[in-house]
């Protein structure tokens, strides 16, 4: 049997990073940017008050005291966008704005708490030192400097920056676009009444999700029923949108395997047993003209998700343009024995906590059957046995994949 490591390496040696594109801000969240950005002016572009308040000469109230306030005649006013050129003289106050420009000849704001609000003269009852409440040009960035590097993931906070230095469009390693296709005759679509033999169709819907938060974006096609020519079908169909298939079921040992029976003639497919538990029957390769990848996963649900974990999430990232390899894992205590084939690395199911001493613990789940997705769901995280370890007693270290 191929080794976890040896599958994933041959994964990530045949995956490529998607070519870079130019996307306009609206839909580049979540992307990888592509190129180095810099701001073309300084930000902020020019002085301006970081209060509402007076723009004054600090001078004129360096002795203003709430016992002998000094009163200043307000001449202006300025608010934010005002592109006018105002001037503060010797004696007198301008009323300002937050992001307004600072009059000529100011050198301080003066907040509004500071005074008695007035608008035809102002009563200062505070001094205020030379440069307050101003914010000058180029503090946050100056003009020609880099805000962003290539390589990191665009969050809300980088499209803030993008938009603040003026873009409107910015070149980025797009999202992935994966399809994901179940096949089974036994799948029925949630919502609709179950046959006799049926169970309702889900991997598809943890695959695409998982898809999704793994910063890539998963469309699911129809079901497929066991049945290699519909499969073909339906792959032709979907190929011209997608930079990544994911099948589920049809690759085990039955007499019905349409995966298997569909890719196997192509050549470009393999279909190996991986040592692992759950998630033994692998398959991986590429398809169509453009050689997109493929990952058959298997059917049952635990294993097409843990499958999914280790392989899929892994080649997302790297076709991403991110540092790609396992999973990362974290060290904890178990809190039951756990049980695991000889020769298979297992991936039990496991809820994190802390222990009262502040060690990391993990609690296996009660069932822990390749079919039993509820388990799964009350899961957060895959408990790893590695190959030639057969049982661990309570209170053994072990690492763990947090999901
Ligand atoms: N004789 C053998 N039988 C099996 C072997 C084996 O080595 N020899 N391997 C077992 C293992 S391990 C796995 S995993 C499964 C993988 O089977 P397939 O990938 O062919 O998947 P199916 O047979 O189509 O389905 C398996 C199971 O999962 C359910 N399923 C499938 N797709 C979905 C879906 N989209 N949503 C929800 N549930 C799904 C399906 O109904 C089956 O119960 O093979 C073992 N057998
Ligand atoms: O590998 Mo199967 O995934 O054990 O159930």
């Amino acid at each position: 049997m191929k080794s976890v490591d040896d599958h994933l390496g041959e994964i990530l040696a045949t995956v490529r990073t998607l070519a870079p594109l130019e996307l306009e801000l609206e839909r580049a969240l979540g992307t990888t940017l592509a190129e180095e950005v810099t701001s073309p002016v300084p930000l902020p572009p020019f002085d301006n008050s970081a209060m509402d308040g007076y723009a004054v000469r600090s001078a004129d109230i360096a002795d203003a005291t709430h016992d002998r306030p000094v009163t200043l005649p307000v001449v202006d006013d300025v608010a934010a966008g005002d592109g006018q050129l105002h001037a503060v003289g010797p004696g007198h106050a301008i009323r300002i704005m937050t992001g307004a420009p600072m009059p000529a000849g100011a050198d301080a704001v003066v907040p509004v708490e500071w005074t008695d609000g007035g608008t035809v003269t102002v009563v200062v009852n505070r001094t205020a030192a030379a440069g307050n409440a101003i914010r000058r040009a180029g503090e946050d960035i100056r003009a020609g400097d880099t805000v962003l590097h290539p390589g990191i993931v665009i969050g809300p906070t980088q499209l803030g920056i993008l938009a603040a230095v003026g873009r409107r469009r910015v070149l980025v390693r797009p999202r992935p676009r994966v399809v994901v296709i179940s096949t089974g005759a036994e799948l029925a679509e949630p919502g609709t009444p179950l046959g006799d033999g049926q169970i309702w169709e889900s991997n598809s819907f943890t695959l695409c999700a998982a898809v999704r938060q793994a910063g890539g974006e998963g469309f699911r096609a129809s079901i497929v029923p066991d049945d290699a020519s519909a499969l073909l079908d339906q792959l032709d169909a979907q190929l011209v949108r997608a930079d990544m298939v994911i099948t589920s079921g049809g690759v085990s040992m039955g007499a019905y395997e349409p995966v298997k029976e569909a890719l196997g003639p192509l050549g470009t497919v393999r279909f190996e047993r991986v040592a692992m538990q759950p998630g033994m029957p692998q398959g991986f390769g590429v398809v169509g003209e453009d050689q997109v990848p493929i990952f058959t996963l298997p059917g049952n649900p635990v294993s097409s998700f843990v499958s999914f974990m280790l392989f899929v999430l892994p080649a997302l990232r790297k076709m991403r343009g991110l540092p790609a390899g396992p999973p990362d894992t974290v060290t904890a205590l178990t809190t039951a024995p756990l049980r695991s084939p000889q020769g298979k690395r297992s991936f039990l199911r496991g809820k994190l906590a802390t222990s009262p001493d502040g060690h990391a613990t993990v609690a296996p789940v009660a069932r822990q059957g390749s079919h039993q997705l509820a388990a799964l769901a009350l899961a957060d995280a895959l408990v790893v046995v590695p190959e030639d370890v057969t049982e661990l007693p309570e209170g053994s270290t072990v690492q763990v994949i947090p999901l």
